[in-house]
């Protein structure tokens, strides 16, 4: 028997490094262990009437609230992390983390260095992840194989990268740190960092 050593994990590491392939493995062999926080979306700015796009469903694909609420809560330190994207605002409230664990889900929270560090002020307590490539050149060589991002943005990302490899090297950055260079390797490491044998 396994238990997991946290409710809540944090898996950052650079784009490309892994993270989304690492998670597809891991709630496919845990189907029922991992439950997924639901984002907010701010959408009744004042003086407009709009509406959920077709197909987002409240209280699953987000929570819509109310513009000056969310303005409200944000001020108010309940969000690890907010961005506003064509007047819309979206975030991750500490609240939809502690949902989760609620509900007796773990969750997993895949966010970048700036949510690591927001979740830092946060009483969340997690597990900190870093998914790390082998090297820079592996990981350009996997962004480019990936297809899904233009030189710019694929440049963009490599310099954020530099600066996430950075900051993982400081101590107490990370609880562990997870070299993906085998797929296979990495994803026995992942387990190994989010469940112990019961009898340890
Ligand atoms: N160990 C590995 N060996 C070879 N290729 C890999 C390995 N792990 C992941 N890849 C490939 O690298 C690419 C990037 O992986 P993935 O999309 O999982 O990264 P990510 O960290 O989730 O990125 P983002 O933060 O941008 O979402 C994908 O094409 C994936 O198939």
């Amino acid at each position: 028997m396994t238990k997991a050593v946290s409710q809540i994990f944090v898996l950052s590491g650079p784009s490309g490094s892994g993270k989304s392939t690492l998670l597809k493995k891991l709630f496919s062999e845990y189907p029922d262990t991992f439950g997924f926080s639901v984002s907010r979306k701010s959408l009744f700015a004042k003086g407009t009437n709009s509406q959920p796009r077709q197909g987002e469903e409240n209280g699953k694909d987000y929570h819509f609230v109310n513009k000056d609420d969310m303005i409200k809560e944000v001020e108010e330190g309940k969000f690890i992390e907010s961005a506003t994207f064509s007047g819309n605002m979206y975030g991750t409230s500490i609240k939809a983390v502690q949902d989760v664990v609620a509900r007796g889900k773990i969750c997993v929270l895949d966010i970048d260095m700036q949510g690591v560090q927001a979740v830092k002020h946060t009483t969340l307590n997690p597990r900190y992840i870093f998914v790390q490539p082998p090297s820079l050149e592996t990981l350009e060589k996997r962004l480019r194989g990936r297809g899904t991002e233009a030189e710019d943005a694929i440049l963009n990302r490599l310099a954020a990268s530099r600066r996430e490899l950075e900051y993982a090297q400081q101590p107490n950055a990370y609880d562990r740190i997870i070299i993906n260079d085998d797929l296979n390797r990495a994803y026995e490491d992942l387990k190994n960092a989010i469940f112990v044998s019961e009898s340890a």
